[in-house]
């Protein structure tokens, strides 16, 4: 399956979660063994080259293929998470997302330093939420190698937020 094939399994959907958003659902693409597939075997291909130890994914849409690729990778999975679920030592960034406020967490001994690692997430859209996941990766003394989205909603002009990083989205709308 192509790019193109893979953009039929996400869905819009008009006025989600707020008025004038259109949100792209992947549930049509999660739900599809087929799509599935396809989109974790595309999204190794492009990073399978750059000597990742660990995959960070952002809790929680980043979890879901986020996993399935760190698996494939054979690469150590971390997760950054939203307030109050992760227990421990934390760091921790306020951010704002194209619909909202929030902030994300990673426990401080979650990554060795030096450590490189690959950040993931399915959606880029305002560039927010993974700005945050680097700067708490780089706080607890990681490397960001790259960021990895399933889609980057180009005309959020999230790549903006994003100085210095590698940006490798899939799918582009
Ligand atoms: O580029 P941005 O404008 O920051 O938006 C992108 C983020 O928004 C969504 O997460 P959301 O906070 O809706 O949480 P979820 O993954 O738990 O659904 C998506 O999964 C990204 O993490
Ligand atoms: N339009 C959108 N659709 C799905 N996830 C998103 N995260 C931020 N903006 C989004």
């Amino acid at each position: 399956m192509e790019h193109d094939e893979l953009k039929k399994y996400i869905h819009d959907v008009p006025d989600f979660p707020k008025p004038g958003i259109v949100f792209k659902d992947i549930a049509p693409l999660l739900a599809s063994a087929k799509a599935r597939t396809a989109a974790v075997d595309l999204l190794l291909k492009e990073v399978e080259n750059l000597k990742i130890d660990t995959v960070v994914g952002i809790e929680s849409r980043g979890f879901l293929l986020g996993t399935l690729l760190a698996d494939r990778l054979g690469a150590k999975f971390v997760m950054v998470r939203k307030p109050g679920k992760l227990p421990g030592d934390l760091e921790r960034m306020p951010y704002q997302l194209e619909y909202g406020y929030d902030t994300l967490e990673i426990q401080e001994h979650a990554i060795a330093k030096g450590e490189k690692v690959l950040i993931h997430d399915d959606v880029l859209a305002t560039g927010g939420t993974v700005s945050a996941a680097a700067d708490l990766v780089e706080k607890v003394g990681g490397e960001v190698v790259a960021l990895n989205f399933l889609m980057e909603l180009s005309f959020l002009n999230g790549r903006k937020k994003i100085k210095s990083h590698k940006v490798l989205p899939l799918i582009k709308f």
